[in-house]
């Protein structure tokens, strides 16, 4: 912990030397003492100093391998949640099927739970716990339907750092995707599709915009998201190889160019079972398009800071929101500038 926190000996040592005394002590607190506790005191302070100008947001976005071993995905998300915790992030982002990934259909079915199930009270007491907020991207949830459908939803939850469940998305494009001898997914066998999407909620880092995955390809949802007020959107995913890697960082990059949000993809990668691997990749984008961080191979955690006055200028500068041309596009003529905050 220690040695890959001083990640720069030179860095470290020019530091030492030249940071004014507030900076050097507050930089010592952070990284030279890696089993001090930082609950809620980092995310308040951080939150505190981007407020004065000096510190902007950080958030984390969580890459793991699920299987259909629940009892290790809980024990592999939650060591990265306390990391990244510890690291002073706000909120932190897990990826679709952060609970498992079943190897069948009839095990995804059995493994699922109730939303007010284990899962979620597990994860509410860590966001206590850790003081953060989560993003829990993609829940198998056994819904008030699931007796009359013998369907889960695919649940995004966000929870505040009190381990309240502050939203819910139920994802509306399912992937019914078949590649010829290369990629067989049906979602619908087994899921039922959202009905709505939900407006953006407001973190310390920004407001944040809740899609999961497939949704990705669906332009009008993230700028629907983006006129209701979302900075920050987020994809957390389970892409497949053959996908990921020809569309991936495209589309993630697409859309934070075309909404002028920051794009937060948290992603399963490597061997979840016998006949599934995850692509990874996960990684953040900047309102620019700028891939501002990457997890690297297998599993872990990523990070960036959140500049919302440098979104708010992209804005400015290129002011696509009130250029469009609603007149022209038939069904998405209604789509208005985005709301402002
Ligand atoms: O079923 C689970 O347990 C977790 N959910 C998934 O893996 C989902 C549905 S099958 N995967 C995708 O949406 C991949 C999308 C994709 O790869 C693309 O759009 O190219």
């Amino acid at each position: 912990m220690l040695r890959k926190l001083i990640q720069n000996p030179l860095q470290t040592f020019l530091k030492g030397i030249f940071l004014p005394r507030p900076w050097k002590q507050f930089w010592q607190i952070k990284t030279l003492t890696p089993d001090h506790r930082l609950s809620a005191a980092p995310c308040g302070f951080r939150a505190m100093s981007a407020a004065a100008g000096s510190l902007k947001p950080l958030i984390a976005v969580c890459q793991v391998t699920s299987t259909p071993n629940r009892d290790q995905n809980v024990e592999c998300c939650s060591s990265l949640i306390r990391e990244a915790a510890q690291r002073g992030a706000c909120v932190v982002f897990l990826p679709e099927a952060f609970d498992f990934i079943g190897s069948n259909t009839e095990e995804t079915l059995h493994l699922a739970e109730p939303l007010e199930g284990d899962c979620f009270q597990h994860y509410a007491s860590l966001a206590r716990e850790c003081g953060v907020w989560l993003s829990l991207g993609g829940f198998h949830e056994r819904g008030s339907n699931w007796e009359s459908t013998g369907r889960i939803y695919n649940c995004h939850l966000l929870l505040d750092p009190k381990g309240t469940l502050v939203a819910a998305y139920r994802k509306t494009h399912l992937c019914d995707v078949e590649l010829e001898g290369r990629v067989s997914m049906k979602e619908s066998a087994f899921t039922n599709p959202g009905s709505e999407i939900v407006s953006p909620v407001s973190t310390p880092a920004g407001k944040v915009g809740l899609a999961i995955c497939y949704d990705l390809r669906f332009p009008e949802m993230s700028l629907a998201l983006a006129q209701d007020g979302a900075e920050i959107l987020t994809y957390p995913s389970a892409f497949t190889v053959t996908t990921g890697s020809a569309h991936w960082e495209v589309l993630l990059r697409a859309r934070a160019i075309e909404t002028q949000c920051y794009v937060v993809a948290a992603a399963q990668t490597g061997k979840n079972h016998e006949r599934r691997t995850s692509y990874g990749h996960s990684m953040i984008v900047d309102p620019w398009g700028s891939v501002i961080a990457q997890c690297q191979e297998g599993t872990g955690l990523c990070y960036a800071e959140i500049d919302l006055a440098y979104l708010r200028r992209i804005r400015q500068e290129i002011p696509v929101f009130s250029h469009r041309r609603t007149d022209l596009y038939g069904q998405v003529a209604s789509l208005k500038s985005p709301t402002t905050s």
